[in-house]
């Protein structure tokens, strides 16, 4: 019988080089790997199936009704029975570009997609620079979606240090957020944990964030170490930087015990703000 209080999510880690169509197979045995060990939630890391690079984002991005990558995630997520979160993709719609995480139901349907809402655009020297919005629009939405189990929250990589996006996900009944991210070597063992217990902490939810595997041969050498928190704070479980899946069970009677024995969500004074 499905409990739905109680699920396993899977947060997939996979390499990416320079050659799509191995990405997209790679993500693809990693999300069957991850159902066949009872996973009913798997999310993939921030562009899963591009390199993390301003020249070639364009070259990879795909349109949402004529996409390989989209297609391999609907008919293995029907396949399965499972809901995937696509980690996130380059996006071409018109003109414009986007860093883009669509998500896919049981039944292979897009149930919701998420933009990037706030783009990497950092410079510290002489350690790590990027400009997103050289390639990308920004995203204009809080994403937030049903499932069997509970309301998901899916926003992407630098989004989260902006507090603000998690605690509205919270408002409208989150449960469980999944960040779906590519950090760096500079800002990964600086921040990385710190902003996934703060994120899981303060709105007392199941937080997870999933990088790409390393590639010593790219530019841009993203942190791994994709991680979750329970709501209490507590980090269930960190990979390293290589390929790996990393599992975790939900327990939503959780979720409710810790706010209603620290009930920090019902004693915040909003009459103080304007928020
Ligand atoms: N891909 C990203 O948005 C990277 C964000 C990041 O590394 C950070 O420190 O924030």
């Amino acid at each position: 019988m499905c409990q739905r209080n109680k699920f396993k999510i899977a947060l997939c880690q996979t390499l990416v080089e320079d050659n799509k169509e191995a990405n997209i197979n790679r993500a693809l045995k990693f999300i069957e790997e991850a159902a066949d060990n009872g996973a009913k939630v798997i999310s993939l890391g921030e562009m899963f199936n591009c390199p993390y690079r301003n020249d070639v984002f364009k070259e990879y991005a795909e349109e949402e009704d004529n996409s390989n990558t989209l297609e391999m995630l609907s008919s293995i997520a029907k396949k399965k029975g499972v809901y995937i979160i696509g980690g996130s993709i380059p996006e071409k719609e018109g003109k414009k570009y986007y860093n883009t995480s669509y998500i896919f139901d049981r039944e292979g349907k897009i149930i919701a997609k998420h933009r990037k809402i706030h783009l990497f655009d950092i410079d510290i020297k002489g350690k790590v620079k990027m400009k997103e919005s050289d390639t990308f629009d920004y995203g204009e939405n809080i994403t937030v979606f049903d499932t069997q189990y509970c309301k998901i929250g899916v926003a992407i990589c630098y989004d989260i240090r902006f507090p603000e996006v998690f605690r509205i996900m919270v408002q409208k009944g989150v449960k469980l957020i999944i960040v779906p991210a590519a950090f760096n070597n500079v800002t990964g063992p600086a921040h990385w944990e710190i902003l996934v217990r703060c994120r899981a902490v303060d709105n007392q939810v199941y937080f997870g964030a999933v990088s790409p595997a390393r590639n010593e041969n790219e530019s841009y050498l993203a942190y791994g170490h994709s991680i979750i928190s329970d709501p209490f704070g507590k980090i269930l479980g960190e990979l390293e930087e290589k390929e790996s899946i990393l599992y975790c069970d939900v327990d939503l009677d959780y979720v409710e015990k810790v706010r209603n024995e620290l009930p920090i969500l019902k004693h915040r004074r909003l009459d103080l703000s304007k928020i």
